[in-house]
Order: structure tokens, then sequence, then C-alpha cells
């Protein structure tokens, strides 16, 4: 059999096959895991294929893994392993903001796109909460926008109270699996709720098989909107693992910098105060956000801190 995986412990998995049948499913042996050390060695959004223990029932045994498109990690809290992966097979992050109650910074928001250039998930950031901005705030906001979007990360403004964005969000969402992720306090559950009304019920179905009253909340879980139509759900989980990226790579990360490299006069600029530098000029200019390049400075030097 064939099957989605909507959640996954790195001891057991919950498998849904195309029928919307659930599987509690294990590993059958072992599945070599290349030179990756994770906790779990198969993540949400993996598709498998399983077969059942026994005729009749709803346990079954992991045999092969189909190959990933991409995939997102972050540390994991077992000694013994490196990393957790949060997803696989990922089409889309929805990064959930907001601008006020309380407020995203920006060094959260371009960790966040940094990480998902890594990992090469397109982004769309959502900034909710809209029916509390004063006009001053709007026109911020709509500042802020223009700026992400400039550089290749669309944004949806909405709101869970006045509706504003939410079909918006639903199209975007159909036909894809969608990664929702955000600080706590900006209304991703809410918004997510909204976007399925049956939502909570499917949650529970899912708790109900795996958890056994065990409280398992850094685990990302995998809900089906519509057919065809998924989003994983990251609770508690902070952030994104940041890969490690040596600083002489960290502009490539950043879009806007990025298409300016070949222009720096040394092909090893880093963009610090060397002379000859187009992403310094272009900051002089008013063409790249000074917020952008803090949170570059900013990342760089908790790089090397770390080193
Ligand atoms: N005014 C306003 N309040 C909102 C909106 N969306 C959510 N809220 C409120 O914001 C608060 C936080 O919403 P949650 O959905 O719990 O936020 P969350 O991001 O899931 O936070 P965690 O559950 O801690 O991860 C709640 O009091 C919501 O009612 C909105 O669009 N406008
Ligand atoms: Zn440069």
């Amino acid at each position: 059999m064939e099957g989605l995986v909507m959640k996954s412990t790195g001891s057991w998995y919950i498998v849904r096959t195309e029928d919307g049948e659930m599987y509690r499913c294990r590993l059958r042996g072992k599945i070599k895991l290349k030179d990756l050390k994770v906790s779990n060695p198969i993540a949400v959004g993996d598709l498998v294929e399983f077969e059942l223990e026994e005729a009749g029932e709803s346990t079954g045994a992991i045999h092969h893994i189909a190959e990933r498109e991409n995939y997102i990690i972050r540390k994991s809290t077992h000694k013994t392993a490196h990393s957790h992966i949060i997803a696989a097979n990922i089409d889309r992050a929805l990064l959930v903001v907001t601008l006020v109650s309380p407020r995203t910074s920006f060094g959260f928001i371009d960790r966040f796109l940094v990480t998902a250039e890594a990992y090469d998930i397109p982004v769309t950031l959502i900034y909710n909460k809209s029916d509390l901005y004063d006009p001053e705030t709007a026109q911020y906001q709509n500042q802020i926008l223009k700026m992400y979007d400039q550089i290749g990360y669309s944004g949806i403004i909405c709101s869970t109270v006045s509706g504003q964005g939410i079909s918006e969000i639903k199209e975007l969402l159909a036909g894809h699996k969608t990664l929702f992720s955000g600080h706590s306090g900006v209304g991703k559950s809410t918004l997510i709720n909204q976007l399925s009304p049956e939502l909570e019920l499917k949650t529970s179905v899912i708790s109900d098989y795996s958890d056994k009253g065990k409280h398992t909340t850094t685990y990302a879980e995998m809900f089906e909107l519509a057919p065809d139509t998924y989003i994983i759900d990251t609770p508690g989980i902070k952030e994104l693992g940041l890969v490690d990226i040596p600083k002489e790579e960290l502009s490539y990360f950043f879009p806007e910098m990025r298409e300016r490299l070949n222009q720096c006069k040394y092909y090893n600029c880093l963009h610090i105060n060397e002379p000859g530098c187009a992403v310094l000029k272009d900051l002089k200019a008013g063409k790249i956000s000074l917020t952008r390049y803090e949170s570059y400075r900013s990342i760089m030097d908790e790089t090397d801190n770390r080193r």
C-alpha cells in the first residue's frame, strides 16, 4: 500500500492512504539513512510504501520511502541525533507575521527567509490582524509588503476578524502541501481553523490515534484541507533550523544580494566595507532595504560567534 505521512515522531508514523484511511506504521528493519544523522528517518510529507502487519489491522510496516523533493530540519531534542526533519516535499511555506500585537521582528522574518532559500522552498508572507491597523500602520504595511514582494516574497494582508485575504489564501493553498509557521500569538491557529472549519475534528482523530495521552507538541502535523490540499502545522516549533551557512555564502541566500554578486569588484566580497561593492552601493542608493542588510549582518555575526 502507498500513503502520505501525516505525523512522525521517530518511533511511529501516521500514514494516510488515498482513500482517506489512517494507519499507524513503524519502520521495517533499517532503511539506510545516507549521511544525514536524524532522529526520524521518515518525516511528515514523505510518500511511503507499507504492508499491513496483519490483514484487517490498521498497523503497518514501512519498507520504502520515495525520494524527497526537499525537506526542512530543526535541531533534535534527542541526544544521539543531530536533527529532526520537520517535513518533506513542501510546495510552499507561509510565514504568518503581524505588525501589531505582537509585532514580528524583521530579524525573525529574514532568518526564516534565509532558511527557506537554503531549502529551496518558496515563501509567501501572511500579514495578519489588519483589522487592528490605524491608517498610518496600514500605509507602513503596504511599504513592507512591497519591499518583500520586490525581492520575490509575495504577501497577503489578512484578518481572521474581518475576513480580509482569507479567500486569497485558500486559492494559494489549493492542490499543494503548505507549511505554516509563525511566532506564538500571530493568529496561526485561528487562521488555520478558519481555512478549514472541520479541522479541529480531524486534529482530534489524529491525536486519538497516536498520542495515547502523551503530549508531543513539538512535532509537525499534516492535515487535509480539501482533496489534494494539505497544510503542515508546526506547533511549538519556534524557529526552523537555520543551517550553518558559511559567511562567504550567506549573501547567496538574500535574493537581492545574489543578483548583484558578480558586480562586486572582489569575487569574495562580504559586502561589509570592500571597495567596489555593488551591494553597498545599492544600499546607499536605497535599492536594497536597510532592514534586510541589517539582518544579513546580524546573521553573519551569529555564525561567526558559533565558530
Ligand atoms: N484582532 C485580531 N486578533 C486576532 C486575529 N487573528 C487572531 N487573533 C487573536 O490573536 C490571539 C492569538 O491567536 P492564536 O490563533 O492563538 O495564535 P497562534 O499564532 O496560533 O499562537 P500559538 O497558539 O501560541 O502558537 C487570539 O487572541 C486571537 O483571537 C486577527 O486577524 N485580528
Ligand atoms: Zn560586495
